[in-house]
C-alpha cells in the first residue's frame, strides 16, 4: 500500500501532532447508539457507537464480511437494527422509513436507469417532491456544473464512461439536497487511476457542501486518504475510530497495526519493565509500559523502522535480532526486504524491512535487524496496545 504523501511525515509513533483533522469540536449530526444486529443468530454487529460531525467524512474501512454495509444499510433505514438508536439533527429516525431519512446514497453500481436520460436520471430523485419543471432543469444544469459534466444531459448512461457513471450517481444523490450522503463502494467498480481520481472529486465536491458523508471502503489507501475519520471494523465491531494519521502511526489493537499498512510481530514474555524477552531468547528494551512480569506480549514494528547492517549496532536501545534476507520487492522510491529469523525449533518468524537508499547489493546471508523503542509497539495477549 502507498501511504498518502500527509502521512509520511511522522519520525516516531505516537498521537497525531500534524492532525489536519478540525471538526473535533463540531457538532454531531448524526449519532449512533449501541446499534447490534444478528442475523439467523449470527451476529453482525456488536455495540457499535459512533457520532458524525457537521462537514466530516468517516470511512468504514475493515475486511470483507465485518459488517460496513450492514451498518450503512441501517443508517440508510434499508435495514432494521435488533436494538440500539440512530439520531439525526437531533430526532430519533431509528424507525423511520428510507424515504423519509433525507439521506443520498450512491452504491457501487452505478444503479443508473439505463432508458432514461442523464437529465432524467438526476431528476429522479426530484420526483416525489414539489419541484416545478423549469426548478428542476435548474436543479440538473447545477448538479451538472458540480460534477464538471455540464454537456451530457441528453445522453444515456451507455454513452458515458464507469467514472461519469458514477459522478451522475453522485449527482442524483445530491439532487433532493440530502443533508447525509452515503456511499457504499462507490470507486470499486472503477479501474486504480479513475478510481484515485474520482476519489479526489468526491472530497472536493464532499467539502464544498459541506455534507456529512459516510464512505464504506475495503481499500485502505482510499479511506486513509481522503476521510476526516476511519473506522477500522472488524468481526461487527468497531475496533479503532480515530484520524487517518492517529490510525497508522498509534493504532490502538494488533488487528488496527496488522490491517492498516504492514507491521511485523515478535513474540515473548515480560522479563523486567523495560526489557522483554523475545522466545527467541533475544531481549528488546522498550519505553514504559504497564504489563505484569511473565505476561505474554507481541511486539510489533513497521518496514519503514527498521534497519538492516552487516555489524550489530552497539548500545543500541530497542529491538536487535539476527536475520538472513530472503527475497526483494521492487516498490519504486524503495525496496522491501523479506527476512527470516530462524527459531530454536527450526521454524522461521517471516519480517519485513524497507529499504529506501540502501544498495540492496550490500545484503548479506547473515544481517542485523535492528528497530529503535520508540519505533516499537507492545502489544497484550488480548491484542490491546501497551506502549
Ligand atoms: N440479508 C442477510 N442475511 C443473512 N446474512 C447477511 C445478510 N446481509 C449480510 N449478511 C452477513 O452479515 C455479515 C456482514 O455483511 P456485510 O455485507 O455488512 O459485510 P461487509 O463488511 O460490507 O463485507 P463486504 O466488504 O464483503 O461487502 C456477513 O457475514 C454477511 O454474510
Amino acid at each position: 500500500m502507498n501511504i498518502p504523501s500527509a502521512l509520511q511525515h511522522v519520525s516516531e509513533h505516537g498521537k497525531s501532532q500534524l492532525s489536519t483533522y478540525v471538526i473535533e469540536q463540531g457538532k454531531a449530526i448524526l449519532e449512533i447508539a449501541d446499534i447490534q444486529k444478528a442475523y439467523q443468530d449470527k451476529r453482525v454487529l456488536e455495540h457499535i457507537n459512533l457520532d458524525l460531525k457537521a462537514g466530516e467524512l468517516i470511512s468504514f474501512l475493515g475486511p470483507s464480511g465485518c459488517g460496513k454495509t450492514t451498518l450503512l444499510r441501517i443508517i440508510a433505514g434499508l435495514e432494521q437494527p435488533d436494538y440500539g438508536k440512530i439520531v439525526k439533527k437531533g430526532q430519533d429516525i431509528t424507525r423511520l422509513k428510507s424515504a423519509k431519512r433525507q439521506c443520498g446514497v450512491v452504491f457501487q453500481n452505478y444503479a443508473l436507469f439505463p432508458n432514461l436520460t442523464i437529465a432524467d436520471n438526476i431528476a429522479f430523485g426530484l420526483n416525489d417532491q414539489k419541484w416545478s419543471k423549469a426548478q428542476k432543469a435548474e436543479r440538473v444544469n447545477e448538479l451538472l456544473d458540480l460534477i464538471e459534466l455540464p454537456d451530457i444531459s441528453a445522453r444515456y448512461p451507455y454513452q458515458l464512461s464507469g467514472g461519469q457513471q458514477q459522478r451522475v450517481a453522485l449527482a442524483r444523490a445530491l439532487a433532493a439536497k440530502p443533508d447525509l450522503l452515503l456511499l457504499d463502494e462507490p470507486l470499486s467498480a472503477l479501474d486504480a487511476v479513475v478510481r484515485v481520481k474520482l476519489r479526489q472529486n468526491i472530497r472536493l465536491i464532499q467539502r464544498q457542501l459541506n455534507i456529512p458523508t459516510i464512505l464504506v471502503t475495503h481499500d485502505q489507501e482510499e479511506a486513509l486518504s481522503i476521510s476526516d475519520r476511519i473506522a477500522v471494523m472488524y468481526a461487527g465491531k468497531i475496533e479503532q475510530l480515530d484520524t487517518p494519521h492517529n490510525i497508522y502511526y498509534a493504532p490502538q489493537t494488533r488487528f488496527v497495526a496488522a490491517f492498516i499498512g504492514n507491521m511485523s510481530f515478535l513474540a515473548g514474555k515480560v522479563e523486567q519493565n523495560h526489557t522483554l524477552k523475545l522466545l527467541e531468547s533475544e531481549s528488546v528494551v522498550t519505553r514504559q509500559h504497564r504489563m505484569p512480569l511473565g505476561a505474554a506480549f507481541e511486539v510489533g514494528f513497521r518496514p519503514e523502522n527498521a534497519t538492516l547492517s552487516l555489524e550489530r549496532p552497539v548500545d543500541f536501545q530497542g529491538l536487535v535480532i539476527k536475520v538472513r534476507p530472503i527475497h526483494t520487492e521492487f516498490l519504486g522510491a524503495k525496496k522491501r526486504v523479506f527476512c527470516q529469523m530462524q527459531t530454536g525449533n527450526g521454524q522461521a518468524i517471516d519480517l519485513q524491512v524497507d529499504l529506501e537508499h540502501q544498495n540492496t547489493s550490500s545484503l548479506n546471508n547473515d544481517m542485523w535487524l535492528s528497530v529503535a523503542s520508540h519505533h516499537l509497539y507492545l502489544f497484550d495477549e488480548a491484542g490491546r496496545v501497551r506502549c
